[in-house]
């Protein structure tokens, strides 16, 4: 089966600054591959490099989607339109019938009454929710998420793993970079440390068990403190 998406020798360079460091990875259909780091370890920029919003210094990157689908770390949402709205909008943009846009919306569990309330009156996580529909929106086959579960509750933190698990079923291949490692190993087949912009190790994560996110703690702040 051709890789969902490859990484070549990938480096990124501001100034004198090198935050990304000749870093190489595949990803496959069905499969999600955590990035986990410090503050600063070059995942957000890599994520980026993918999306084609940042240039790469060096390496290449080659994925058969035209564009991946991406959770930026700060979504930025047009805050006068209702999620409905915004949905309906995203469905016609992509061809799709646009009652989908209500199916995204109960997939991520935004609270009906909300559907038509202007974004600018949502919670935090309520905008995460949303955020996560439109970037769902459609069944993208590959789809980058940088901290999904950010301004999420417990439940909500819950319900989204299950989402995300099973459109991985379904066939999505994620890149997901968070800080939070239980969820991470939960939904997660490798997880990819990275500091100062190089992979230290790529992990395996064969039981998404509370032992191997405890595990993977340890190897983190190994890696973090060295
Ligand atoms: N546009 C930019 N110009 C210059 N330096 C940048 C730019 N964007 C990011 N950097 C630098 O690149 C490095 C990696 O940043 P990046 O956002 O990729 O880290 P991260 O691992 O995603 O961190 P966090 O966990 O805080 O989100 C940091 O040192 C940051 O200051």
């Amino acid at each position: 089966m051709p890789a969902a998406l490859t990484v070549t020798n990938l480096s990124k360079q501001y100034n004198h600054n090198l935050v990304v460091d000749d870093v190489s990875y595949s990803l496959h259909r069905g499969e999600a591959v955590g990035l986990l780091g410090a503050n600063g370890a070059g995942k957000s920029t890599m994520i980026k490099s993918i999306l084609g919003l940042v240039r790469p210094s060096r390496g290449t990157i080659i994925h058969p989607e035209l564009s991946p689908a991406y959770l930026p770390e700060l979504p930025q949402l047009p805050t006068s339109l209702s999620a409905l709205a915004l949905l309906r909008f995203k469905c016609s943009a992509l061809g799709l019938d646009s009652a989908l846009a209500e199916e995204c919306l109960m997939e991520v569990n935004l609270s009906k009454k909300a559907y038509k309330q202007p974004i600018k009156q949502y919670s935090k996580g309520m905008r995460q929710r949303t955020a996560l529909a439109l970037t769902l929106c459609g069944n993208p086959m590959l789809v980058c998420l940088d901290e999904p579960m950010s301004g999420l509750d417990a439940l909500g933190r819950v319900e989204i793993l299950n989402l995300l698990k099973e459109k991985k079923k379904q066939g999505a291949a994620f890149l997901m970079s968070s800080h939070i490692v239980p969820d991470m190993v939960q939904l997660c087949d490798r997880v990819l440390i990275m500091a100062h912009g190089r992979i230290c190790e790529d992990v395996l994560i064969q039981e998404h068990s509370l032992e191997e996110a405890m595990a993977l703690e340890g190897k983190l702040a190994l890696w973090t403190t060295t």
